[in-house]
This record gives C-alpha cells, structure tokens and sequence, in this order.
C-alpha cells in the first residue's frame, strides 16, 4: 500500500511539473486549441454522445432546462448524496425540489440508460449591460449511448416535458372557475374569473362503496392517461360523468375529489347566467385542457326537458292587454325566457357535438337530484360516458364515515374498538334509513364530544327512528324528505318515481337496470366489455 501511495504521489508531481512547463513554454491559445483537439478525438471514439442544455439561451432562458431541472430532481433517483434546492412557485401550496449545482444524476427511459450532468461555472466578466446575466453559467449535459440516440430523441425530451408540465401544474393550486358575470368579458376578455379551490374533499374522504370508488378512479385514470387511446379511435379525448341522486349524497363532493385526483382545474358554468348558444359556445372555447366543467343541477339549469315525455301542460293562457283592448293571448304563457336563448342543442353540441372537441382532455360533470326529468339526448353515451348513481349512506360508505369523522385510524380498528353490537345494528338498520351521507355527518359532528361509541349509539338511533318513519310512510323525517327528493307520498308514488328513474338510465342497448355506476367506452377499455360491467 505505501509504495502504492508513494507512487501515485510522484506521478501527481510529475504531471504537475509537466503542466507548468506546458503552461511556460506554449502560448494560451495553442493550449486550448490542443485541448479542443484532444476533446474532439476522444469524443470521436467514445461510446457516448453529448448534449448540453444551457440555462440561458441568448437573453432568454431555455424551457428545456427548466422542464429537465423539475424532472430530475422529482423523478430521476439521484445518485447518493445529492443535494436538491426547494422551491415554491406563487400561489402554490406544495413545494417544488431543484436539482443543486454539480450533481450527477442517472435516469433510464425506453429501456435506455442515461446520465445528466448538472455543471455550474462562473461566468466570465460580462461589461456592463441593462439586463446582466446570471452570475453562473448553468447547465445539464446529457450522456446517452450512441446506439440509443434514435430511440431518446426527441421521445426522451418530450417526456421530460409533458412530465414536467405535470408537475408544475400539481404543484399549483387548483383553480376554480366561475362564469358568475353574466357573459361580461375580463380586461384580458376571458369570461371566466378564477379563484384558488381548495376544496377537502379526496377519493379518501368521500364515503361510498370501496369497489365503485375503485371503478370510478380507474375510470379515470385511463381518461388522462389515454391521449393515444382517444386518438387511435378517432374520439374527442373528453370523458362525461352525470352525478345522479338525493341531495347531501356527495355528488359536489366527488367533482372536488376528482380535481384533486387528477389535479384539474374546474369550470363552474352556472347556464341561467349564459345568454346564448354563442355565449356558451365562447365559454368552452375558453377553457383550459386537464380540466373538470360542471354544470350543477342541470335539471334545474335550464329547460331541458325530456322530450321523449309528452310536453308539460301549456301554461294556464292569461288575457294581456293588445292595442286594441281585446284580450290577445300570450302563447309562451309569459314564461318566455327573458332574452335567454340557450337551447338543448346548444348543450348536446357543447357536450358532445362539434363545438366539443376545441380543447383536450376535458372533463363535463353534470350533477342532478332528478335524472329522469333529463332528456335522454343528453345521457346518451358519448355525452355522459359514466352515469353515477350516489345513493344513501350503505354500511361500507357508513364505515369510511365512521373512521373520519370519529378518528378510527383503519377498518381494523373500528372493528376492535367500535362496539360490535352497535356495529351490527348500523349494519342492519343503516339501508332501511334511506339516509344521506350529509345527515349521518351530522349527526357524528353532533356528537363527536360524547365520546366515539357514544356518537355510534346515537347514530343508531337515528337509523332506527328514521327507518321506522320510513315504514310508515313519513319519508323518515323533513330532512330524509328532502334527502329524498320526493314528497312524503304513499309507498307507490315513491316506487313508481325509482321505477321512472331507472327508466330514464336505462341505457338503450342492454335495457338493464343502472344500480349503481354505468360507464361505456372508456379509454384503453373495451367499450362492449364496459358497457355491460356493473359496479
Ligand atoms: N358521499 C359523501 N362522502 C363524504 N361526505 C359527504 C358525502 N355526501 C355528502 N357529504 C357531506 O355532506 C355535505 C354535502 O355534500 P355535497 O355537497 O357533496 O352533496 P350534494 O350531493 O352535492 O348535494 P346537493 O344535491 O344538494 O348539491 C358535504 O359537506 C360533505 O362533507
Ligand atoms: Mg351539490
């Protein structure tokens, strides 16, 4: 070992004493020459190709070098001991991790190994300018093999990024979008104003069965994964979900976990504030890609009544004062709408007709309390793709309700430390109540002080004084009759309305019952094969 040393120490001095005489006896300019040269011919011979992404091109800064900063430091595994710099752009809630100066990082794509190289040095002394540049030169050299430069570039940069696009957005907050001016235009003429949405909600929080969540995240998942599914088979990539069912089911709730889900920016076109089908026409034009519209209680929106149900009674007619004092009938019964001319048509072209496809990966959402009042047009597939039924609080939803609202950190825990007779009688009761998410979240809030077991008693309680209600035909008490949307009629009228609305979804083809998700055609899905999957 020590003759080892020594020999390493005489041939450092040796090439020390070497490099002065180069430095002594040959001007500065020959030297770099020859070093360019040297450079040159070992890159000649050398397995790899090199490519340099500098920070700054000319005055302005490279995109690539940016987008390659972002990926490398979230995705690429850093090789040991690298340091990363944080950062946290405006109006975002989540930090954003830099690569720091002079690290090396490996990355591997298509099969294909790759090193970057992050190399910062000080850049030479620039004169006086309005706009001086960075102090230091920054930028990553890229290493492949020879061989793989067919199947990286430019696949490898395009995925850096549309993968760094990725990452910024979800770093940044989302925004919510409302139409709420009544068609006026901003100083940028966008007709959208845009405010942070924070909204709680997740996939996590939201209490409905685990196998349709499942479905529905898949669903989606495919959606924005599938750019070149949408492409193969020549469809607009936009996906249309309708939230079907009672108030306080989740139905709001589930648009804001599909935002953070897919970390989507939302559009909340309010229509009674839109005047025409230009208007709307001009307000999808102006949405973003990678984002949710959601038009809330449609049936309440507009008349878009169902036209294969004979057409409500003509409005009482009303004498109105004419000209000449003779009574003239008003023919629209004075509900004309007040200047307003958007049309069902308008809406079937803005969901799914030419006008849809101007922008990408976009997702409509319409929610109802009354799907059957919705005019088939609108339902059919190809508008909304997966029609959700949210229906009352059935024991697994109950479950997921149980464990956040009164802490229990997992089902096992529930089931160890919840009351397992109270548990059975939730299970027995929880159906019979016919009772909303909304309600049983109350009712825990209420009385999360007493104590967990004591909160899951009262719930108890309240399922069984619901149901018995129900058994009686009182619909389970004001809010179970709002919940339920319908008036608290005999036992018929209601079956005759569940009877109406599965009427209403059933999907033309199968004639099958929509129990709980239908969804047709989805990206990278067999659109046959999904079409008859229940969930
Ligand atoms: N499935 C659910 N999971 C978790 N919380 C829920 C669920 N459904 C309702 N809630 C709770 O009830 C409240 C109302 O829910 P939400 O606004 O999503 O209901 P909705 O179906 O949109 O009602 P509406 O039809 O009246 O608009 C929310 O604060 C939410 O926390
Ligand atoms: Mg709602």
């Amino acid at each position: 070992m020590k003759e080892y040393l020594t020999t390493l120490a005489s041939l450092m001095g040796a090439f020390a004493f070497l490099q002065g005489v180069l430095h002594a006896v040959f001007p500065a300019e020959l030297r770099a020459a020859v070093a360019r040269l040297l450079g040159r011919l070992t890159r000649a011979f050398s397995p790899y190709c090199y490519f340099d992404v500098t920070e700054m091109d000319g005055m302005s800064t490279n995109e690539i070098y940016d987008a390659v900063q972002l990926y490398l430091s979230s995705t690429a595994a850093p090789s040991s001991g690298a340091r990363l710099s944080l950062s946290r752009p405006l109006n975002a809630s989540s930090f954003t991790f830099g690569l720091a100066a002079s690290d090396r990082v490996a990355d591997a794509f298509a099969g294909a190994a790759v090193t970057w190289e992050h190399v910062v040095a000080p850049r030479q002394g620039q004169g006086f300018s309005w706009r001086p540049l960075p102090e230091e030169k920054r930028r990553f050299t890229l290493r492949i093999r020879r061989g793989d430069r067919e199947k990286l570039l430019p696949a490898y940069l395009d995925h850096i990024l549309a993968a760094a696009a990725d990452i910024r957005r979800r770093s940044q907050d989302r925004l919510l979008y409302t139409n709420a001016r009544g068609g006026a235009m901003d100083a940028r003429g966008l007709p959208w104003d845009p405010v942070p949405f924070k909204h709680p909600s997740t996939f996590d929080t939201l209490a409905m069965d685990p196998a349709r969540k499942d479905a529905i995240m898949a669903d989606l998942r495919d959606f924005a994964g599938g750019s070149e599914f949408y492409e193969r088979t020549g469809r607009a990539w936009k996906r249309g979900y309708l939230l079907y069912g009672p108030p306080g089911t989740g139905k709001s709730s589930m648009i804001a976990a599909m935002a953070n889900y897919l970390g989507y920016d939302v559009y909340d076109l309010e229509l009674t504030e839109v005047s025409s089908n230009a208007e709307l026409r001009k307000l999808l034009m102006k949405t973003t890609s990678k984002s949710i519209i959601v038009i809330e209680d449609i049936d309440c929106s507009v008349d878009l009544t169902n036209r294969a149900k004979p057409p409500p009674p003509a409005p009482r007619p009303r004498p109105t004062a004419s000209i000449d004092g003779a009574g003239a009938i008003d023919q629209d019964g004075g509900a004309g709408a007040a200047g307003r001319s958007i049309t069902l048509s308008g809406l079937l072209n803005f969901t799914d007709g030419l006008w849809s496809c101007c922008g990408a990966e976009r997702i409509f959402v319409f929610t109802t309390n009354h799907v059957e009042k919705l005019d088939p047009a609108l339902l059919r597939s190809g508008r909304m793709d997966m029609k959700i039924f949210m229906s009352y609080c059935t024991f697994p939803a109950l479950r997921i309700l149980l464990k956040n609202y009164l802490g229990f950190q997992s089902d096992e825990e529930l089931d160890r430390l919840g009351d397992a007779a109270v548990m059975r009688g939730l299970e027995e009761w929880v159906d019979a109540a016919e009772i909303t998410p909304a309600d049983v979240s109350e009712v825990l809030i209420k009385n999360r002080r007493s104590g967990k077991i004591e909160a899951m008693r009262e719930l108890l309680d309240v399922l069984k004084i619901r149901a018995g209600s129900r058994r009686r035909g009182g619909g389970g008490g004001a809010a179970a009759t709002v919940a339920g949307g319908k008036e608290a009629g005999g036992e018929n009228e209601e079956e005759e309305e569940e009877e109406e609305e599965k009427r209403a979804l059933e999907s033309p083809k199968e004639g099958k019952e929509q129990a709980g998700i239908d969804s047709c055609g989805g990206a990278g899905q067999d659109d046959e094969a999904e079409a008859k999957k229940q969930v």
